[in-house]
């Protein structure tokens, strides 16, 4: 674990570097994947380095494991509470599709969801940008692979250190790092709305996925799970489609 920490390390400096910025920033969830960025940050620019939690619908204080995570790690942090943000703007898009449009209720939970993912991305880029720094993601190799995250939200960044590990790998990176208990523990969750868990939702867990993608048989009904979540968000790991260029003399 040493060794691919050590490559991870200089691996973000490297692309700092070479980007002319000068550290790097990652929003803080309380999470695992966020918790091993947190130290991986830390340790690549020791006085460079930002985390910011950004609560909706809660206090920064009471996003308790966010905090423990960058007082253990001593990493520099700023809380900003997007509460007020957030339910003005839901409440202005709702008001204003509900005077001159249609309304659909079955698509508000997701499409509220999303939208705290975008403020989070937006002021993640706006307090980096300030530093000079380069906002970190935190997707792993099974949110990748089946597209659980917000398309230009939390799947937004600029350089992805964690894209080609497992959950498991990312847990036992977790404890290498010394990332707090209570975070390691944790059921993984976007907690974009009450009770919500990676699992329940993506339908089948992240020990099969990690399976999966190490090559291993699993059973065939959550292969079929996995593909389709795969193939449905295929959209998200490309750039936007552009038509063939215009032939010449038109
Ligand atoms: N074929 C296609 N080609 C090009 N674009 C296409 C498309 N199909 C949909 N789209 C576009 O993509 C949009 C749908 O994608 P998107 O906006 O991402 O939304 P969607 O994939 O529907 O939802 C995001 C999922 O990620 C989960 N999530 C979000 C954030 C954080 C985490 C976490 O683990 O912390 C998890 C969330 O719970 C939910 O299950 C559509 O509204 C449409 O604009
Ligand atoms: N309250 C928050 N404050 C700051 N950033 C957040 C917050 N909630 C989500 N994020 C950002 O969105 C990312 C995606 O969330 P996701 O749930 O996939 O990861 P995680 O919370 O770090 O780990 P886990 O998947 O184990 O819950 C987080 O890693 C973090 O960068
Ligand atoms: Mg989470």
């Amino acid at each position: 674990m040493k060794e691919y920490v050590d490559y991870l390390t200089e691996w973000l400096q490297s692309k700092i570097k070479d980007a002319n910025a000068k550290g790097a920033a990652v929003g803080v969830s309380g999470g695992l994947d966020s918790a091993v960025v947190v130290n991986l940050i830390k340790r690549a620019f020791p006085d460079n380095s930002l985390g910011v939690i950004m609560p909706v619908g809660q206090e920064v204080e009471d996003q308790k494991e966010a905090v423990e995570t960058v007082k253990k790690a001593n990493l520099f942090y700023l809380g900003i509470n997007l509460t007020e943000s957030y339910e003005k703007l839901f409440k202005d898009i709702k008001g204003n599709i509900e005077s001159h449009g249609e309304w659909v209720e079955d698509n508000e939970q997701l499409g509220g969801a999303n939208l705290k993912a975008r403020l989070r991305m937006s002021t993640l880029y706006a307090v980096a940008a300030n530093y000079n720094y380069l906002v970190i993601g935190t997707g792993n190799a099974p949110e990748t692979y089946t597209g659980y995250f917000t398309k230009f939200g939390d799947g937004a960044a600029d350089i992805e250190p964690l894209s080609h590990l497992t959950k498991q790998q990312v847990r036992e990176m977790a404890r290498y790092l010394e990332v707090p208990e209570s975070v390691i523990e944790r059921p993984p969750s976007a907690e974009l709305w009450e009770g919500q868990t990676d699992e329940d939702e993506l339908g089948v867990t992240y020990e099969t996925i990690d399976a999966y993608l190490r090559g291993e048989t699993i059973d065939e009904k959550d292969e079929q799970i996995i593909e389709g979540l795969h193939e449905k968000s295929k959209h998200k790991r490309h750039m936007p489609a552009v038509p063939p260029e215009v032939p010449k003399g038109e």
